[in-house]
């Protein structure tokens, strides 16, 4: 089965790669990725400067997926930018590269978007905004809040001249779909939308000791795993039918290669995996690779990309 899908002006081996935040803030880390069986990688969320991020413990593996408030810890967005110009320099870009920008202000994220564009490896780089950065407090996080959604994608597309994408926060209401979709629809070089971001403000309880399982904001933090593959695919779906221009991502709830499968199903054209690369490690591309192919062969498929948005509905 022919795994190769060709969207965003790239052809990527196959439709797998991991979450921006997971196996990507270092260089080993991000060459990690590049030497396994991803399609491709993005890099951790950058902000303008490095940051050390919240204080440990700020990550916890479950049974059924994780919970992180890792406060954006990152080495800022010159290493990440000088990262992208060695391995671009490494001749053919063998695999496009995603990079996240998650500024602690609209600013910075305008400022550091305006650098990327002008970066000489920029046409061989995709910007992923996420848009489950911090807002100002008192005030919800951006893809929360319609009218900010809308002032910072006016801010980013006045400086960033290419085509790029949003790492979106889960969506719980119909008409919150339809409301973003409405603000998303008017930007046409917001060409991929990344559903979904982790679950925010989770509580997880270790009660042999009666306490939070993480140190940051007294234990609430973004869920992932398996816990969230219903709502991710839901998203998935959701954006897919509202904007059918637009390339969908899907992140959320991707242990195996039927989980991958039902991402492709619900509209998505590329597929992260967040936690369960988190517990597994870079070897998870190859065995979820593998168990995708498996599938698409039993199911009779030519090609990965004749799944993609043909989840059927109960009519
Ligand atoms: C939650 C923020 C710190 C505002 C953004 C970075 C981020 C983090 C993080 O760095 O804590 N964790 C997530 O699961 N998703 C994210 O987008």
């Amino acid at each position: 089965v022919d795994l190769s899908v060709s969207v965003l002006g790239h052809t990527f081996a196959n439709p797998l790669m991991n979450a921006a935040g997971v196996c990507c803030s270092t260089t080993e880390e991000l060459d990690s990725l590049l030497a396994s069986a991803s399609g491709t990688l993005i890099t951790k969320s950058c902000t303008a400067q490095q940051r050390d991020g919240n204080p440990a413990p700020r990550f916890k593996p479950l049974p059924l997926g994780s919970i992180n408030s890792m406060g954006l810890p990152n080495e800022g967005y010159e290493y990440y930018a000088e990262y992208v110009s060695h391995r671009a320099k490494g001749g053919a870009a063998a695999k496009p590269i995603f990079f996240s920008i998650s500024g602690m202000t609209m600013q910075d994220s305008a400022d550091m978007a305006a650098k990327l564009a002008a970066h000489p490896q920029g046409a061989n780089v995709l910007l992923e905004l996420n848009l489950s950065c911090p807002n100002v407090p008192g005030k919800p996080q951006i893809g929360y809040d319609m009218q900010d959604m809308r002032r910072y994608l006016e801010a980013v597309t006045a400086v960033y001249p290419r085509p790029f994408g949003v790492k979106l926060p889960p969506y719980f209401d119909m008409a919150h779909f339809d409301q973003a979709a409405e603000v998303l629809n008017a930007f046409p070089s917001v060409a991929f939308l990344t559903c979904i971001n982790s679950v925010g403000n989770g509580l997880v309880i270790d009660d042999t000791c009666d306490t939070v399982a993480i140190k940051p904001k007294n234990g609430f933090g973004g869920i992932g795993g398996e816990y969230v593959l219903p709502t991710a695919l839901a998203n998935v779906n959701a954006f897919r039918t509202r904007c059918p221009e637009k390339v969908i991502i899907g992140c959320g709830g991707v242990l195996c290669g039927r989980d991958a499968y039902q991402h492709l199903l619900a509209g998505a054209s590329l597929v992260q995996v967040g936690t369960q690369l988190w517990k597994e490690g870079p070897d998870a591309f190859r065995r979820i690779r593998d168990e995708l192919q498996a599938h698409l062969a039993r199911k009779g498929y030519g090609a990965d990309r004749d799944a993609i948005g043909k989840l059927k509905v109960i009519e």
